[in-house]
């Protein structure tokens, strides 16, 4: 009974028309429980809010609310939903919804609100301009009319600075946000503009040292996330379990309460962080207005991304359907919607055939098949779509050619079986973690010194960071650096003797060059083959979509330049990133 008089007093009784009018004149957020009649508000929720009322102690701004949907007209399109909806009403405008008990994100969502408040009331921002959300029927929202809030709304954007990116810090910051149960739901690696570093940082413009953290921040590389509270996130037991020695072996009702609210506690993204101790390498935005705004400035086409699963794998074409009949398979995998992101002829060592034959190592064939495997190349392929390791799976089939024959006719396995084996003659990893490893395997990195030349504008930059991205490979350093003669020297030295070295050296004293590190199965060559041949005239006849045939003006101003060889790319790389080279030393 004690219990429910609580409830009550937490959440306002909103059941006519009257009331919820009346209720739409309270200051600041109120968090309204829509609920039917016949099955009551929403249990589960009201430890979070109590929590939250407690926690955030800011009962003149925060305000709950349980509003009935049948006697309420405003809440007609809500009547005979069997789930829970959560308005969100911001000085009585209905700014938010979410459908179902989601915790996480209701949480998140109270708090980001709650934040916003207290900043206008302390004059640190202007309040946002709202968009008052319409009601219409739920189930004509599910057709894609007016969909209900997601995660990408409340997302976070977090910031790996370059000195966490230069050491390579980035990878293990993600793992731990991932592992504490956040979701990433966009991820890109850039150098910071000046502007976006101070739009960004704006709150903190007036401290001393804010001129010396821009260049900082300009330096090299940062990792910007859009990261959102994943579904599945577990509130951090070890931190909230309450104390054993403390607690009565049969506790009270008020007493299980409070247990479950402290369980019940989901950590920000920032106390995520600081948990972990790696708050100082990365700075979180979370304030909805802005997270909107800097999601526009770094993924425009971040709603497009987010609907899109793209995944890579490994597949490999047995050598004998290598042989015979490779383009018709090329062919498939292209109409089929995969991109091939690498490809390459091997010759499978005994061990990477058992390897990647383990699963039939029990089967009378084993020897012939390790036999056929090692006998001729093999052709691998990295396969990149969206949701692309079930969709390999489904287009190739089953494993053995017995099966695919009786139950799956039309799969590539039944298609393309060949006498010389009882097995499918197509591979494709297992799972994505298998994928990767197998990439890694088959396609080991590789490093090459790229340089975007001085001429190159600022918009032209950019499109040719974007054709290295999509080419697949990753910017792994990066300098902005005016190019002397003596830095010139540690590029050029293989030219020095030519009588246009002058030339180049005056070319590059023009201004700043983009100076970096590009790593990728390849990497020389596959560079070289995207920049194009040394004359731009020449690559626009030879290859069109090149590089130099898009940006280069004269054989001096070509826009960019790479590597000729391995040793080069290693000597070059050595010369102009020591950092990097100290914290890799096994690259190249
Ligand atoms: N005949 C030439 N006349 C003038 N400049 C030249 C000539 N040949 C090359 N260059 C310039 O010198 C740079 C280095 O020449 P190199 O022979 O190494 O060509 P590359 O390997 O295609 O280019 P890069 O080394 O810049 O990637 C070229 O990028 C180009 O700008």
């Amino acid at each position: 009974m004690a219990s429910k008089k609580r409830e009550i007093q937490l959440q306002a009784v909103v059941n006519s028309q009257s009331l919820w009018d009346e209720m739409l004149q309270n200051k600041g957020l109120t968090v309204i429980d829509v609920y039917q009649a016949w099955c009551g508000p929403c249990k589960a929720m009201q430890t979070l809010f109590r929590k939250l009322k407690n926690e955030l102690n800011e009962d003149e701004i925060l305000h709950f609310v349980v509003a009935e949907a049948d006697s309420v007209v405003t809440l007609q399109p809500f009547r005979d939903k069997c789930e829970p909806v959560f308005l969100f009403s911001v000085n009585g405008k209905i700014i938010s919804k979410i459908k179902g008990a989601n915790a996480p994100l209701v949480n998140q969502k109270i708090i980001n609100l709650i934040n916003e408040e207290r900043k206008i009331a302390a004059g640190e921002m202007a309040r946002p301009q709202y968009h008052e959300i319409l009601f219409v029927d739920s189930d004509t929202e599910e057709a894609g009319e007016a969909p209900y809030e997601s995660a990408e709304q409340i997302c976070s954007i977090a910031i790996i600075k370059p000195d966490a990116v230069i050491t390579r810090k980035d990878r293990e910051i993600k793992e731990k946000i991932i592992k504490a149960g956040f979701v990433i739901e966009a991820e890109d690696k850039r150098v910071l503009t000046e502007e976006q570093v101070r739009d960004f940082y704006s709150r903190i413009a007036d401290e001393p040292e804010f001129e010396d953290f821009v260049r900082f921040m300009t330096s090299g590389l940062s990792y910007i996330l859009v990261i959102a509270p994943g579904n599945e996130r577990q509130p951090p037991w070890e931190e909230t379990e309450a104390n054993p020695e403390t607690e009565p072996k049969e506790p009270s009702e008020d007493q299980e309460e409070t247990a479950t609210a402290m369980k019940t506690k989901w950590e920000s993204l920032q106390e995520c962080l600081e948990r972990q101790h790696i708050s100082h390498f990365c700075d979180v935005e979370d304030n909805t207005t802005d997270v909107n705004k800097f999601i526009d400035i770094f993924f425009p086409n971040f709603k497009n991304m987010k609907s899109i699963k793209l995944e890579r794998i490994m597949a490999l074409l047995r050598p004998d359907l290598f042989q015979q009949r490779k383009e018709d398979v090329l062919d498939i995998i292209q109409d089929e919607g995969f991109k091939i992101l690498m490809q390459r002829q091997i010759v499978l060592s005994e061990v990477e055939a058992q390897t990647l034959c383990k699963k039939y190592e029990n089967e009378v064939y084993f020897g012939s098949l390790i036999e056929n495997m090692t006998s001729g190349p093999s052709l691998a392929l990295v396969l990149l779509r969206d949701n692309g390791l079930q969709h390999w799976k489904e287009l190739i089939g089953p494993s053995t050619v017995e099966e695919a024959k009786k139950n799956l006719p039309e799969s590539l396995c039944a298609q393309f079986a060949m006498g010389s084996l009882p097995i499918n003659q197509l591979y494709g990893s297992d799972s994505l973690e298998a994928a990767e490893k197998e990439i890694l395997h088959f396609f080991p990195p590789q490093n090459t010194l790229a340089v975007i030349k001085p001429h190159v504008t600022h918009q032209e930059r950019e499109e040719i960071l974007s054709l290295i991205k999509e080419a697949g490979f990753d910017i792994t350093q990066v300098k902005e650096m005016l190019l002397t003669e003596e830095l010139a020297e540690k590029i050029y030295f293989k030219i020095k003797g030519k009588d246009f070295y002058k030339d180049v050296l005056a070319v590059l004293s023009e201004g700043p060059s983009m100076v970096m590190v590009l790593t990728k199965w390849n990497a020389v060559s596959e560079w070289r083959r995207l920049m194009g041949p040394t004359d731009p005239e020449e690559a626009k006849l030879l290859s069109p979509d090149s590089i130099r045939a898009q940006f280069g003006r004269s054989v001096l101003k070509n826009a960019v330049h790479g590597s000729s060889n391995t040793y080069e790319a290693m000597e070059t790389i050595n010369r102009l990133f020591e950092e990097f080279v100290s914290e890799n030393p096994e690259e190249n």
